[in-house]
């Protein structure tokens, strides 16, 4: 049993404590429910933004815990002012630390960005939490879905309204998975099933995802080189969670990271002009 496997298995338990708990028209009543989305499709090809999907996450697996210093509002709105052009915020508590307050408190305090849900998703109900939370869209990972799964799934964010990031770990996830219902693939560069992180994977997988998705590279990711370098295989989008909130400062963090970033893209046009 892999620690994906662990976690989907207390994932479908939640799921149904939730269900028991809160009825889906209680959902569709909350105030945030009918809200009309932000895209991130638009806000990372957008003129001038940097791509970056800025994580809230205190621990994780692999890395026990991260951050439980920082608040989840001040974080987020520090990395809005920094750059970011998309939040990600985890609300999977078991794992991660993280919870559906913590996803409301990122939608108050950034009105106008665009807010990942970031969980385990397996069930159309998680679509609806999302949704009345205030996501404006939701990560579907591959390993933990059938391709069945991931388009009826994504057909129904799309139903809400939602955007889709479908997160694939290689080839064969990729191929058996894309279909046009999803707005945005990410290759994960970390394994979630021995949690070895390979930058290479993204590289590899480039070439292999259409153009008609965004292409995001997600996790592993800590210097403005390694960005430049996936930027020029062909990434729009850079999901980045550790880098950040390993710091007592997150959003500097992050400031520090598009200053360079911005830098580096610059000497490395100059020097394939020159060349
Ligand atoms: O903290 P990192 O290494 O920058 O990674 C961020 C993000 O990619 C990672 O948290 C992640 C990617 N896919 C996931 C799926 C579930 C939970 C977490 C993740």
């Amino acid at each position: 049993m892999t620690i994906l496997d662990t976690i989907v298995a207390r994932k479908w338990e939640e799921i149904a404590e939730r269900k028991a708990a809160v009825s889906d028209s209680e959902l569709r009543a909350m105030p945030l429910f009918g809200r009309s989305v932000n895209s991130a499709r638009a806000s990372i090809l957008a003129a001038g933004s940097t791509g970056i999907i800025s994580e809230f996450k205190r621990k994780s697996p692999s890395k026990g815990i991260i951050n439980d210093r920082v608040d989840v509002a001040e974080t987020t709105r520090g990395y809005v002012a920094a750059g970011a052009a998309v939040l990600s915020v985890l609300t999977d508590e078991p794992f991660f630390g993280g919870t559906p307050a913590d996803l409301q408190a990122a939608r108050v305090a950034n009105p106008q960005t665009p807010i990942l849900r970031k969980d385990f998703v397996v069930d159309a109900y998680q679509l609806l939490e999302a949704k009345a939370w205030g996501a404006d869209l939701v990560l579907l990972i591959a390993s933990c879905l059938t391709p069945e799964q991931v388009r009826s799934l994504s057909a129904y964010a799309h139903e809400l309204g939602m955007e889709v990031l479908l997160e694939v770990h290689d080839a064969d996830e990729l191929q058996r998975s894309l279909c046009d219902t999803v707005d945005l693939v990410g290759v994960n560069n970390r394994n979630l099933k021995t949690f070895v992180t390979d930058i290479n994977t993204s590289v590899q997988l480039a070439r292999l995802i259409p153009d008609q998705f965004v292409k995001v590279t997600e996790s592993g990711l800590h210097e403005a080189s390694t960005m430049v370098r996936l930027h020029e295989a062909g990434y729009q989008a850079f999901l980045i969670g550790e880098a950040f909130m390993k710091t007592d400062d997150p959003a500097t963090a992050l400031g520090h990271l598009v200053t360079d970033y911005r830098e580096q893209l610059v000497t490395s046009k100059t020097i394939h002009q020159i060349v």
